[in-house]
């Protein structure tokens, strides 16, 4: 069995500046993760090897990000029976948008749990997880009800 409950793979280098908001919130909730750069475009065998071997490397949920002609997290969901959530990275030219729409439209029976563009996506797609794990972990589920908790307190009554 693998040492990570959950894989946080991403297209390229590039979308660590997003992915990475995805493996501080696991961190901040002590999930154990693995964070890798899986391409389906310029790394197809790896992206194979991956997704065919996520489950017996004891990874329980895979958080994939990428952006433009977004293919990794529905290439990998067509692979493997883990819960994969797709997190759409802010593309340049159309703001994620292709992004989106190339992670969203999944065809029946192959399902992709889309989050939204950006950090907002990544962050949730961790919370998405955190909530998958805690299911069958108390203690997870206590951390995660903290963590609401503290963000709540956090929203003050007025502006400043
Ligand atoms: N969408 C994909 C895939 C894929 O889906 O397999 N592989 C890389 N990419 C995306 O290309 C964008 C630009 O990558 P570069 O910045 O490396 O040129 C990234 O957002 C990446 O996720």
């Amino acid at each position: 069995m693998g040492t990570a409950d959950v894989a946080v793979i991403m297209g390229s280098q590039s979308d660590w500046d997003t992915m990475r908001h995805a493996a501080e919130t696991l961190e901040a909730l002590k999930i154990t993760h693995d964070a890798r750069i899986v391409s389906a475009h310029r790394t197809p065998d790896r992206m194979y090897a991956f997704a065919r071997s996520a489950k017996a490397e004891g990874f329980k949920v895979i958080i994939a990000g990428a952006g433009g002609a977004a293919h990794l997290p529905g290439m990998v969901a067509a692979l493997t029976t883990l819960p994969v959530f797709g997190v759409p990275v802010q593309s340049k030219a159309l703001s994620g948008l292709d992004s989106l729409y190339s992670i969203v439209q999944m065809p029946a029976g192959i399902p992709v749990g889309t989050l939204a563009i950006g950090v907002a996506g990544a962050t949730n797609a961790a919370l998405l997880a955190a909530a998958v794990l805690a299911i069958s972990d108390p203690a997870l589920a206590d951390r995660l009800e903290a963590w609401r908790t503290a963000r709540t307190e956090a929203v003050a009554d007025r502006p400043s």
